[in-house]
């Protein structure tokens, strides 16, 4: 579905980011992305949301070159992956209805964003996904009211809402409590397995990647170095991160 190779990040006149990353992605994968502070795992994600620009490399999605189609390309993948921060920037004063519905800044018409005028389509699809997510006694209630993990769950519910195949979350669960982290990452998990959404996310903490994640993808100093499939790390690899 995704094929990145020999992605290459570099700050013009400053250090290289990310260097020779290759590898594929499978629909409905759950991917967990570790390694040290600053070792450019925020930067891949990015990268794959083009929400940063490649300095080298090449992308191929659902078999198609990316960098070769232009902005037709760009806006696929803007559209395909949906790159969620850490603390996901919702509209505070509209309701999780209003903030799924009317979709990411980026993403929105000005006029729908200032009116906050839904079609009848868009509110339906709205309010299933916020229901998938389980979050329906939440459709109503102002952004602002909202917990973290409630707000992380909206955010998911906007991406899917407006067509993202595949989800790159920024530490997801980071600042969560175990209960609400654990709720969280199961509803992306039922999201891999049940509608084949791809998840990457980057999960540092604790042992959530070996619990939720089926392949966890190291990253030390901008380079790929584990790509480990169906189990837990062990002792040695964790030394490469
Ligand atoms: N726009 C930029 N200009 C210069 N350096 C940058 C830029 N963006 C990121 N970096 C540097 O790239 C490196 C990787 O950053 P990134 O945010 O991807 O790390 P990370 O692995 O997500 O770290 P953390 O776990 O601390 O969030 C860091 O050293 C960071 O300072």
């Amino acid at each position: 579905m995704l094929r990145i190779s020999n992605l290459r990040v570099q700050i013009p006149g400053g250090p290289t980011i990310l260097k020779n990353i290759s590898f594929e992605v499978q629909p409905g994968q759950f991917i967990a992305i570790k390694g040290a502070s600053g070792s450019g795992k925020s930067m891949l994600l990015k990268s794959l949301a083009l929400q940063h620009k490649w300095s080298g490399g090449s992308y191929y999605f659902e078999g198609e070159d990316i960098f070769k189609q232009g902005l037709a390309g760009k806006l696929k993948i803007r559209r395909a992956v949906a790159y969620l921060e850490e603390k996901p920037s919702l509209y505070q004063n509209k309701t999780s209805l209003k903030n799924v519905s009317i979709g990411a800044v980026t993403q929105t018409p000005a006029w729908r964003r200032w009116t906050g005028m839904l079609r009848n389509d868009d509110y339906m699809g709205a309010m299933d996904t916020i229901e998938k997510l389980g979050l329906l006694d939440k459709a109503h209630q102002k952004a602002s009211t909202l917990s973290g993990g409630e707000r992380q769950r909206i955010a998911i519910a906007r991406a899917l809402v407006h067509g993202a195949k595949v989800i790159a979350a920024d530490e997801p669960v980071a600042g969560l409590d175990p209960h609400t982290a654990d709720r969280v990452l199961s509803d992306l998990k039922r999201l891999a397995t049940e509608q084949r959404v791809t998840v990457i996310a980057v999960l540092d903490q604790g042992d959530w990647a070996e619990r939720f994640a089926d392949r966890i993808i190291g990253l030390n100093n901008g380079e790929l170095v584990l790509d480990v499939r169906g189990r837990r790390l062990t002792e040695r690899e964790k030394m490469l991160l």
